[in-house]
């Protein structure tokens, strides 16, 4: 066990997909994996362990925020050897061109959070995917048929942003969707020697003011589960 995790070692997979929502953790066990179980549920941050396509795979809450984010995926890493963590997130869009339900890889994580200048000597760390992660990614939307649009995040650590020009500035530098724990996971897996890649449904649109229905979240989250746990089986 570690403080945040009743799993006992060799109850996580290698690969773990990440939701914030323990809930969304229990629908995609429920609805993708066959032969779950529940492994951990401190503080009902659930996870299970089950097998997609004869891999065995996990998916376990991540909570909201980085803070959140990085003790899980420390713990995971570290106590329970998980290798390769694949966020499955929501995201406010930013970008014109995109729309919602539109499924964002981040390549790379900007964010205002301080924690990767705390890991890397005050300086600024490029947070970015892992490569096989991405392409594998890629490959298996192409093969699905599902877009995906690749391109920067920005991990915000105040989902009620007092200061609304920030998003002009983000939208002139090319950030294409708001989120909240990619930057850090990123963070942590280079820290640690782990792979690490955040795909995000686009749940609202923040420069339109436009959001999804709770139906058309269901609909659209589940293209972009198909999506990682596609590519999971070739990682
Ligand atoms: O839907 P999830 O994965 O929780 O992601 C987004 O939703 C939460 C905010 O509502 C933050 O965690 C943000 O990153
Ligand atoms: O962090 C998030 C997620 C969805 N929408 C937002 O505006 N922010």
């Amino acid at each position: 066990m570690t403080p945040h995790l009743e799993a006992r070692l060799g109850d996580f997979a290698e690969t773990v997909l990440l939701p914030g929502d323990p809930l969304r953790a229990q629908f995609i066990a429920e609805s993708f994996l066959s032969n779950s179980k529940q492994v951990t549920g401190i503080r009902n941050m659930l996870g299970f362990t089950g097998e997609f396509e004869g891999k065995r795979i996990s998916v376990m809450g991540s909570g909201m925020g980085i803070p959140s984010i990085s003790i899980y995926a420390t713990e995971l890493i570290n106590h329970y050897g998980v290798k390769n963590l694949i966020r499955v997130g929501s995201c406010g869009a930013i970008a014109p061109d995109i729309q919602l339900r539109d499924i964002i890889i981040g390549i790379g994580a900007s964010t205002d959070s301080g924690v990767n200048r705390a890991r890397f000597a005050g300086l600024d760390y490029a947070a970015t995917a892992d490569y096989t992660m991405l392409s594998a990614t890629t490959k298996a939307a192409g093969e699905l048929d599902i877009p995906v649009q690749v391109g920067n995040l920005f991990s915000a650590d105040l989902f009620y942003h007092p200061d609304h020009t920030l998003f002009d500035t983000m939208e002139k530098m090319n950030i294409l969707a708001v989120e909240m724990e990619a930057a850090g996971l990123y963070g942590v897996a280079a820290e640690y020697g782990a792979k690490a890649l955040a795909i995000c449904t686009v749940s609202d649109h923040i420069r339109r003011q436009e959001q999804l229905s709770p139906a058309e979240r269901q609909s659209s989250f589940s293209e972009m589960i198909q999506i990682a746990l596609r590519a999971s089986l070739t990682i």
